[in-house]
């Protein structure tokens, strides 16, 4: 199977969590698309969803899905996304979008957390996929500079040679080479730096609920 067949068959699983007649939290990226395609075909059973991104409200409106200002919405049963990398325990990283300030936000609404992925997402320690960090755009150089002294390499983000900006217009630095042993002190640690937003992990609050793509079928794994 290809990656965007594992992609795929996770997405459609997903539907499973889908609560009738709810809010449903919807997450950015390639899985999280496969996801809302699966989503429009049952959008009828559905009150409506809350996007992370606005490329996922666009998605999601194409479909003919209601989508709701996360300030009209106090719960949601579910949110639905992909991650760049997933622990044994539920720890992600995540951003590789650059999505992720967005994605915590609604992620922190719902009460449970479903992660989609393909097996190659599957780690024992996070930190091989660069750790994004959202920051106000003025503070990019001290931040960047912090972040080094937590013992990675601290890159801007670009597109077509310029810093990228993100929904929230901010900046994203990768934090190349981070030893994540434990991913909730670098959580806070990082959430510490003044001028950071929040960054890519997701150890807190991390997911519920993973199913893996794997070429034996879905694996479902509970936190
Ligand atoms: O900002 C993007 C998100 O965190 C994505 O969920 C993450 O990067 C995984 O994306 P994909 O499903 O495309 O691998």
């Amino acid at each position: 199977m290809t990656q965007d067949e594992l992609k795929q068959a996770v997405a459609r699983a997903a539907i499973e969590y889908v609560v009738d007649g709810e809010i449903i939290g919807v997450g950015t990226g390639s899985t999280a698309n496969f996801f809302i395609d699966e989503l429009g075909k049952i959008k009828d059973r559905i009150k409506g969803a809350v996007a992370s991104s606005e490329a996922t409200a666009e998605r999601l409106r194409a479909h003919g899905i209601k989508v709701f200002d996360l300030n009209e919405v106090e719960t949601m049963p579910v949110y639905i996304d992909g991650a760049d990398e997933i622990t044994p325990q539920g720890a992600m990283i995540k951003g590789g979008g650059a999505a992720l300030t967005r994605e915590k936000i609604v992620a922190s609404v719902a009460q449970k957390f479903v992660c989609i992925a393909d097996g190659s997402k599957l780690v024992d320690v996070l930190g091989k996929f660069p750790l994004p960090v959202e920051v106000i755009p003025m503070a990019h150089g001290v931040v960047a500079r912090k972040l080094s002294s937590l013992g990675c390499e601290a890159k801007l983000r670009l597109k077509d040679g310029k810093p990228l900006v993100t929904d929230n217009g901010c900046y994203i630095i990768d934090a190349v080479g981070m030893q994540i042993a434990d991913p909730a002190a670098i959580e806070d640690a990082i959430n510490n730096i003044v001028g950071v937003v929040t960054n890519g992990l997701f150890a807190r609050k991390g997911a519920t609920v993973c199913l893996l793509g794997t070429a034996d079928g879905v694996k479902k794994l509970e936190f």
